[in-house]
This record gives C-alpha cells, sequence and structure tokens, in this order.
C-alpha cells in the first residue's frame, strides 16, 4: 500500500479523516480520502452502491483494521501513524440499516446498557431528554420482538445517543423500513439532527432524506471523493450526480414573513421575492427549508401572464445543460438574486423561447409541489 500523498493537517474544529483502506492486497477495492468535516450539522454520504460509505463509516469507528492515515475530532486523535485508538475508546455512536438491539433484553435494559458505556462523565443530554426526544416512553417495557421496525430504530437511535457520543454515524437507518414508517420516524431524525451538538455522518442512497437532513454532503465514487459541499450549493449546480438524478431539486431557505390563515397558505420570503406554500406548524419569522424539484419549474417570458401558478419569481439564466440521459430534456440553471433554482423543461422549450445566458425570465413554481 502507498502511502498518503497529503499530510494531515490537524483541525481544531470538526472530523479531520485523511485515511488510504484496502481490504485485501488482491481487491479491487481501495478507499482514498482526505476530508474534513463541519463540527456540527449533518454530512450526508451519498454514492452508488460499492462506493465505499459503509466502509468509511467502518474505518472512523475503528472497525477496519487494514488503513493508514490519520482520523481525529477536536483534536483527539483517534489514528496516526503512530497510534491507533481502539473502537470501544472511540466516542461514536453507530445506528445501522437494523436495529440490532439485544433480544433478550427490553427496551429499556437494552438502553441501560448504553448508559453504561456512555463515553462521557458529563452527559450533554440525559436519559429523560432521549426518551423524549424520540417518544419512546411507552414502549421501554418491550422486548425487541415486540416493537415494530421504526419503534426498534427510534430505540437504536436512542441508544446509541445514550453513549454520550462526540460523533454520530447512521448507516441508512431508514432503509429496512417501509414507507409509512420512514415517513413516522424522519420527523424524529430530523430532531435528533437539529439537537445533536455534534457531527453527524448520515449515509443514505435517498435524495429525499439528504435533501431533509443533510446540511452537507460527500459523493463517494470507487472509494474516491467526486463532490463535496453544502447541500444547497451542491444540489443547485449543474453537471453533478444530482443534477441528473430523476429527483434533480434544490433546496432554498427562507424566512416566513406571514400566515394566510384563509387560504390556508405561508408566505416565505427568499432574497426578497414572495414563495407561498401550502401552510404547516410553522410560525413567522421561522426560518424554512423547503424543496423545489426542477420537474416543478416551468419558465415563461410574460411577466403580466395570468396564471393560477402562485409563485412567479424573478430569475436570470445562469446556465444551461443538455439532459445526458434524455436528449429532448435541458436543465436550466436559474438565479433569484444568488438563490439557486433549477427547471427540466424540453429543448424545443428552450428554443421556442430562445433561451440564453444572462436572460431575465420568469421561473413559476406551484405551491402544491413545494416540498418540505
Ligand atoms: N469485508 C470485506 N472484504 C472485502 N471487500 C469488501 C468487504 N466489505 C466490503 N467490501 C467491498 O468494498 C467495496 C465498498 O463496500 P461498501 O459496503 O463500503 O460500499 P457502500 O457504498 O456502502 O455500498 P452499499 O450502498 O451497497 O451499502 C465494495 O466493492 C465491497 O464489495
Amino acid at each position: 500500500m502507498s502511502k498518503i500523498q497529503k499530510p494531515a493537517t490537524k483541525s481544531r474544529n470538526g472530523l479531520r479523516v485523511c485515511l488510504q483502506q484496502q481490504y485485501a492486497s488482491t481487491s479491487d477495492f481501495s478507499l482514498h480520502l482526505d476530508l474534513d468535516i463541519p463540527s456540527t450539522g449533518v454530512t450526508a454520504i451519498f454514492g452508488p452502491s460499492g462506493s465505499g460509505k459503509t466502509t468509511l463509516l467502518r474505518c472512523i469507528a475503528g472497525l477496519e483494521d487494514r488503513l493508514t492515515g490519520n482520523i481525529s475530532l477536536h483534536d483527539d486523535e483517534w489514528l496516526s501513524p503512530s497510534s491507533c485508538l481502539p473502537p470501544h475508546k472511540r466516542p461514536v455512536g453507530y445506528v445501522f440499516q437494523e436495529a440490532n438491539l439485544f433480544p433478550h433484553l427490553t427496551a429499556k435494559s437494552n438502553l441501560e446498557f448504553a448508559c453504561k458505556r456512555a463515553t462521557k462523565v458529563t452527559p450533554s443530554i440525559s436519559y429523560e431528554e432521549v426518551i423524549q426526544l424520540l417518544n419512546i416512553a411507552p414502549i421501554l417495557s418491550h422486548y425487541p420482538s415486540e416493537l415494530s421496525g421504526g419503534e426498534r430504530q427510534r430505540v437504536a437511535i436512542a441508544r446509541a445517543l445514550l453513549i454520550q457520543p462526540k460523533l454520530l454515524l447512521m448507516d441508512e437507518p431508514l432503509t429496512a423500513l417501509d414507507e409509512t414508517l420512514k415517513q413516522e420516524i424522519l420527523p424524529y431524525l430530523e430532531k435528533v439532527c437539529r439537537q445533536a451538538n455534534m457531527p453527524i455522518l448520515y449515509v443514505s442512497h435517498s435524495l429525499d432524506e439528504v435533501i431533509r437532513l443533510a446540511d452537507s454532503m460527500i459523493v463517494l465514487d470507487k472509494g474516491r471523493v467526486i463532490e463535496q459541499g453544502n447541500t444547497q450549493d451542491l444540489l443547485g449546480q449543474l453537471g453533478t450526480a444530482f443534477s441528473h438524478h430523476q429527483g434533480a431539486s434544490v433546496v432554498i431557505s427562507g424566512k416566513v414573513s406571514e400566515r394566510l390563515e384563509e387560504w390556508g397558505l405561508s408566505r416565505l420570503e427568499v432574497n426578497g421575492q414572495d414563495i407561498k406554500i401550502q401552510s404547516g406548524e410553522e410560525k413567522v419569522g421561522d426560518t424554512l427549508r423547503i424543496r423545489v424539484q426542477a420537474k416543478d419549474v416551468s419558465l415563461t417570458l410574460a411577466e403580466d401572464e395570468k396564471s393560477s401558478i402562485l409563485n412567479r419569481l424573478k430569475v436570470s439564466v445562469d446556465d444551461i445543460a443538455r439532459d445526458p440521459k434524455d436528449q429532448s430534456m435541458v436543465l436550466v440553471r436559474l438565479l433569484a438574486g444568488d438563490t439557486p433554482i433549477l427547471a427540466r423543461i424540453t429543448r424545443l422549450s428552450a428554443h421556442t423561447l430562445d433561451l440564453k445566458k444572462g436572460q431575465h425570465t420568469i421561473a413559476q413554481i406551484k405551491s402544491v409541489a413545494l416540498l418540505r
């Protein structure tokens, strides 16, 4: 195995991972990474099957032994050329695809086991807080076999938090659940992600989950990082793995400026323009994150056109790219101020509108198409 080229510089904050790993000298797969991961927030690890997502988490947790390099968290060195902290000494909470609870112990005893393993003397989250956060008080006396998949996974997340980790690793925690259970558990995950004051690495194949949960993203392919950045920036670019995805979308953040109770809508201010969305629980002043799918954005040049579409944003065309998978379609990158929006329209429409870079146009988005 060759040595890592770039020496790891120490990070004062967050997770530093600079490593090289290979399962066996005969294996085709190897992992070569050099990453700085923010000290809080969710970083999604995305990429095709076999790209090394699970291997990366296992290396960080200390579960792989054929690796060299440096891993540190907030300047605590877990791996260096001269040392390797064993897995049980790493302050890591790990949530797997399957809940992996002890089958002979009740949910409560599973959690108590985690409390005994806690890595910190002063807990950053109490037992009661975890129970409340994941709403598992009613099921504490149940054995894993008596719980639904979603309940088991909520207990598994609680167990990972009660270890009092400084880093949370989640490997496709929703994949084994059906759609209904996924929707049931997502709000809990969102709460955990928002409240946990630590870096969270979240492996997922689901663009939906990534958009809902991740602040930043790392895209792996064949053990290498091919894209990395802030979720909003990355999703708003053309020519990435995401812009070619069926569900190509951008994430837009805005402040709720008004609730239009009579119409069941809320007004969101985004760079001085209004977006109306169907009302939820949000209050005036809240910041909301909404997903706009490229397929739900249409373009028009007529400013005063009467239309049932409520959201008509003044934008400029920043770039146009052909869809490599469908020659009848193009993706248009638009800017509303500095907020990127993607529109997936036919090549014929782009031709008819004579779309060009820098051109001013109107992006129309139906309110019902906006997801949160
Ligand atoms: N124990 C092992 N021994 C040898 N090769 C392995 C081992 N575990 C995984 N691999 C190989 O390493 C590569 C990366 O696997 P890994 O599980 O990290 O991918 P992944 O991106 O998590 O995939 P998926 O999305 O399918 O879970 C694959 O080619 C896999 O076959």
